[in-house]
C-alpha cells in the first residue's frame, strides 16, 4: 500500500506516504490515498489532519520521476498536474487545521505539499526546497501560489527562483517551518497539537474559515490554475526532459 490513514489520540487524522524506497514519492495511488484522507478528514471528532512520510529518508521527493517520465508533452502533464492541484487545494481549505509532519527532507512537490498545510513541523537538520527551477519547471501542483500567498514576496520569489535546498533551521528561522523536533515525530506533533485540539471542533473550523475566505476572495483558485498551465508549457523543454532522462538513468544503474 503506497499509504496508510489512521485516527490519532488526541483526535486527529494521520495520513503516511508509505514509499520510503522511494523517498515517499508522489504517485497516483498517493493522490488517491490523499483524496480518501481529505474525505475522512470530515469524519466526527477529526479535529486536524496530519502528512506525514513513513521512515526516516523523506517527508515526500516530489512528483514520482519514474511514473512522470512519461508524459512529455503540455497535454500529457497537464492532467496530472489539475488532479495534484486541486488535491492539494482541497487539502489547503479543508476545514481545520492540517499539519506537515516534516520527518525528511521534503523535495519539489514535497514542498508544494507542506506549504499546502497550515503548519510544518521539521525534524532538525532536514532540508526542504522547492527545487523544480532546477528542472527548467517551476512548481505545478499549486505550491508556488500557495507560498506567495502565504509568506512575503522576497523570501517566496527567492526560495522559489533559487531552487535551492534550505537548512531546517534556515526556514525556522524565516518562519516557513513552525516547530523543530527531534526525537519520536509522532509524540512532538501530538504535543504541539494538544492545546488547539482541546478546544471545540466548531471554534476550530469557524477560525479555520477566516483563511478560507481570505484565500476565496484572493481568487487563489484562479492562480494555482495559471501556476498548473505555467507549468505543463515548460515540461515539454528539453532541459527539463533531460534533467528527468538523467535522473531516471542515475538511478537504474
Ligand atoms: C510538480 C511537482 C514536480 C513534478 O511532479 O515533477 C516535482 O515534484 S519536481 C521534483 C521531483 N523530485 C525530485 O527531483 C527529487 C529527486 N530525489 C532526490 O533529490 C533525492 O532522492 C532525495 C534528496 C529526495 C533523497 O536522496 P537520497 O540520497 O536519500 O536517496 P536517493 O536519491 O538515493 O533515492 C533513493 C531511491 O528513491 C528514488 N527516488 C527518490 N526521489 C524520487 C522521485 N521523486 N521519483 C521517483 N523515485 C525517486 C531513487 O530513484 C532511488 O531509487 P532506487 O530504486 O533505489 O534507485
Amino acid at each position: 500500500m503506497a499509504f496508510s490513514i489512521e485516527r490519532r489520540d488526541p483526535g486527529y487524522l494521520l495520513f503516511t506516504i508509505e514509499r520510503s524506497e522511494k523517498r515517499n514519492a508522489i504517485n497516483y495511488d498517493v493522490m488517491e490515498g490523499l483524496s480518501q484522507a481529505l474525505e475522512k478528514a470530515s469524519e466526527p471528532e477529526i479535529k486536524a489532519l496530519v502528512i506525514t512520510g513513513s521512515g526516516e529518508s523523506a517527508f515526500c521527493s516530489g512528483g514520482d520521476l519514474s511514473v512522470f517520465h512519461l508524459l512529455h508533452t503540455k497535454e500529457d502533464a497537464y492532467p496530472m498536474l489539475s488532479k495534484m492541484s486541486n488535491i492539494l487545494y482541497s487539502l489547503l481549505t479543508l476545514p481545520i487545521p492540517t499539519i506537515a509532519l516534516m520527518n525528511g527532507p521534503a523535495v519539489g512537490g514535497g514542498c508544494e505539499l507542506a506549504v499546502a498545510c497550515d503548519f510544518r513541523l521539521a525534524r532538525k537538520g532536514v532540508k526542504a526546497g522547492f527545487v523544480q527551477g532546477k528542472q527548467a519547471i517551476t512548481t505545478g501542483w499549486g505550491g508556488g501560489s500557495i507560498l506567495v500567498e502565504k509568506f512575503p514576496s522576497p523570501f517566496a520569489m527567492k526560495l522559489l527562483m533559487e531552487a535551492d535546498l534550505e537548512t531546517a533551521e534556515y526556514l525556522f528561522k524565516t518562519g516557513f517551518i513552525n516547530h523543530l523536533f527531534d526525537g519520536d515525530s509522532l509524540q512532538q506533533c501530538g504535543d504541539y497539537l494538544e492545546k488547539m485540539l482541546s478546544n471545540d471542533l466548531e471554534v476550530l473550523k469557524s477560525y479555520k474559515r477566516i483563511w478560507i475566505n481570505k484565500w476565496k476572495q484572493a481568487g487563489l483558485r484562479e492562480r494555482i490554475e495559471e501556476e498548473v498551465k505555467n507549468c505543463a508549457i515548460l515540461w515539454e523543454s528539453d532541459a527539463h526532459h533531460q534533467y528527468v532522462k538523467n535522473f531516471i538513468k542515475k538511478n537504474t544503474r
